[in-house]
């Protein structure tokens, strides 16, 4: 799918695929573009044509920074909201999740902490059973424990409903490094990566003119980013030859100067 979207001097133009069985990174700095594509997707905004992408709400599970439930509610009531709103609801799923990540579904929302609300949505989101799930920093406010027992439910679901994409967005670069199967990199508003395989990136330090650095994509002073690290390892055994991070990925492909 393409998605247009102008606001004064910032365009968004992005081509995105979502594939079944499939968790998709989307990855950018701040201002990048990526609630923009969310909302794109969701049918929130209308694009440059003013056109509306229609969504199927019951084909969608959100995790949104914005949207939540009023505070004053509790989960029980949360629990008939969703029951009466979408008839795909998994009763015996929410109530499974919410013993396992020991939420009280009588507490209203507003003692909920930070980490408890992401929790919710991120339930209430896989609840649903949707064919897509689109997560916008659903690991945001959680601590180190809670963010792995999330990214966890994420591989369960997968596991247990093999033709749902997922959609995620993160700052904390680890998390999607371990989770996604593809990875989409987002820079002013375009596609400026697009990756299934990470593991073919490193960055090569210190190298100097003996090296061959044709295979190298981008450089920040005397260390270069590749996509062939076999090659690299292979014919310089000497080279100090480090792992790519998502992070590192970002930078490069960013404040790097081409090669
Ligand atoms: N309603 C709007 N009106 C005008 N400009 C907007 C509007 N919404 C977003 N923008 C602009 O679009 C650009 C992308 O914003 P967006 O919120 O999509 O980025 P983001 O990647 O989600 O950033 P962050 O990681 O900080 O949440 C920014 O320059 C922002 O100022």
């Amino acid at each position: 799918m393409r998605f247009v979207k102008t606001y004064n001097d910032f365009k968004l133009d992005c081509k995105l695929e979502l594939k079944p069985g499939t968790i998709t990174a989307l990855i950018g700095c701040n201002g990048s573009g990526k609630t923009t594509l969310f909302k794109l997707y969701l049918g929130l905004i209308e694009d440059d044509d003013k056109h509306t992408n229609q969504v199927n709400k019951e084909e969608i599970g959100v995790v949104w920074n914005d949207s939540s439930f009023s505070l004053v509610l509790n989960v029980l009531e949360i629990k008939k909201i969703l029951m009466y709103s979408y008839k795909h609801f998994d009763c015996d799923y929410f109530d499974f999740m919410l013993s396992r990540f020991e939420l009280d579904p009588k507490k209203p929302l507003k003692e909920y902490s930070t980490g408890m609300l992401s929790k919710l949505k991120i339930i209430i989101a896989t609840s649903l059973h949707a064919k897509t799930l689109l997560l916008d920093e659903p690991t945001s406010g959680l601590d180190v424990i809670a963010r792995n027992e999330v990214l966890d439910l994420l591989r369960d679901y997968m596991e247990q409903n093999e033709e749902t994409s997922i959609l995620i967005s993160s700052h904390i670069a680890s998390d999607l490094e371990g989770l996604c199967d593809e990875f989409y990199f987002i820079e002013k508003g375009k596609i400026i990566l697009c990756e299934q395989d990470l593991e073919s990136y490193a960055l090569l330090k210190g190298a100097d003119e003996t090296v061959d650095l044709s295979y190298a994509l981008k450089k920040i002073g005397m260390t270069y980013l590749t996509n062939e690290r076999q090659f690299y390892v292979e014919n310089y055994p000497n080279l100090v030859i480090e792992k790519a991070h998502i992070d590192d990925l970002m930078e490069y492909m960013i404040k790097g100067e081409t090669v």
